[in-house]
């Protein structure tokens, strides 16, 4: 028997976002006690009120087991694993106001899909370094998993990642229930970089639909997309099976095709011709985390000698003013070279 054969069974969701209220959904269906931690007050009312959080998840109920404050330190009171729901380039500054307030034994999960400006850490490098535990000990949930669909009962699968087979164990059964299958994998690296690459990759999609094309378009960018983040992966160590699965193909899939994805709407925008402020205007306070991380993947895909172009023309587009039709003409106008060589 595996350290963490014993159920978890009181876990808190820091973060009362899209995710971070569809993942607590998931968890009460499973049968957990959940507190979520909520920034605003009035959020934090009407989950534990009226048991919806009407701004992020409008037409989702969740299960009475799920209750929600905005002290941080009542939420994490007697927690036995802790789930990381907040935007991934404000991890660091949250994590830093709740480390010493983790409870020493809980097992730490992350959902956030994105790479740290300046660091270029994944976000459980993030994790274990402010929480001051072993890299290995930490559990990431990724896959396509649109939260709008979860919320609503609609059946989807994930993957629950820890390089300690275990944590990952617990939290899929923690997490199993009657609309969503959770695999395990031990493979973080590839299943991080997976859940942050796809997110550039539905820029790119968007930016085309955007543009008016089509399905040929789509699926070009979505497989070249896959190629670009497996080269990626083994330049860091990554498992190339990890891009086949849940965090890889599934998820490009979920994200490029979705107009529910906030990066695939985020680069509609931007190849209709809005600029970045408009587009960021119209997201409304919501996340796009591919707006950051094609800066930072672009930056660590050039520390390791990986060849990312479609990562390379989003962060031209959104952060050095290229048009999105000049990106495009660009791509095509590489030189040619062998599928996979
Ligand atoms: N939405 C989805 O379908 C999925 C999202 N993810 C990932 O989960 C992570 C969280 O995303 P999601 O829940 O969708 O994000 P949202 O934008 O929907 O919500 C973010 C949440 O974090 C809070 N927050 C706390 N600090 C900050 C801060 N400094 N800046 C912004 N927000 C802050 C927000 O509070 P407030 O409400 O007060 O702004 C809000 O509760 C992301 O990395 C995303 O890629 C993964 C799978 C699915
Ligand atoms: O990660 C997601 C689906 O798996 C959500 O994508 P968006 O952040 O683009 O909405």
């Amino acid at each position: 028997m595996g350290a963490f054969a014993a159920d978890v069974q009181r876990v808190t969701v820091l973060g009362a976002g899209s995710w971070g209220t569809a993942f607590a959904k998931v968890l009460g269906d499973a049968g957990r006690d959940v507190t979520m931690w909520a920034r605003r007050e009035s959020v934090a009312e009407e989950i534990r009120g009226q048991h919806t959080n009407s701004a992020y998840l409008p037409g989702a109920r969740l299960p009475e087991r799920v209750t929600a404050t905005s002290d941080a330190a009542a939420a994490l009171e007697g927690a036995q694993a802790v789930v990381l729901g907040v935007p991934s380039q404000s991890l660091r500054a949250n994590l830093t106001g709740w480390r010493s307030l983790l409870p020493r034994e809980a097992i730490l999960v992350s959902l956030a899909k994105g790479v740290e400006l300046g660091t270029l850490k994944r976000m459980s490098e993030v994790i274990a370094e402010l929480a001051e535990v072993p890299p290995e000990e930490i559990v990431v949930v990724s896959g396509p998993n649109l939260a709008r669909e979860i919320a609503v009962g609609q059946p989807a699968a994930a993957v629950v990642a820890c390089a300690e087979h275990d944590r990952a164990q617990a939290v899929q059964r923690a997490t199993s229930n009657q609309y969503f299958r959770p695999y395990t994998n031990t493979d973080v690296v590839g299943c991080e970089l997976g859940g942050a690459c796809k997110n550039v990759i539905a820029l790119s999609c968007g930016m085309a639909a955007g543009m008016g094309l089509g399905a040929n378009t789509m699926a070009t960018l979505i497989t070249r997309g896959l190629a670009e983040m497996a080269r990626l992966g083994a330049k860091l160590g990554a498992d190339p099976l990890t891009f086949a699965g849940m965090a890889g193909l599934g998820d490009l899939v979920a994200t490029c095709s979705s107009p529910l994805s906030r990066n695939r709407t985020f680069g509609e925008r931007l190849g209709r011709g809005e600029t970045l402020a408009q587009a960021q205007a119209a997201a409304g306070g919501q996340v796009a985390e591919g707006v950051a991380s094609c800066s930072s993947i672009r930056e660590l895909a050039q520390r390791v000698g990986a060849d990312m172009p479609i990562t390379e023309a989003m962060h031209r587009v959104c952060h050095e003013g290229l048009d999105p039709r000049q990106a495009g003409a660009e791509l095509l106008g590489r030189s040619p070279k062998h599928e996979w060589r």
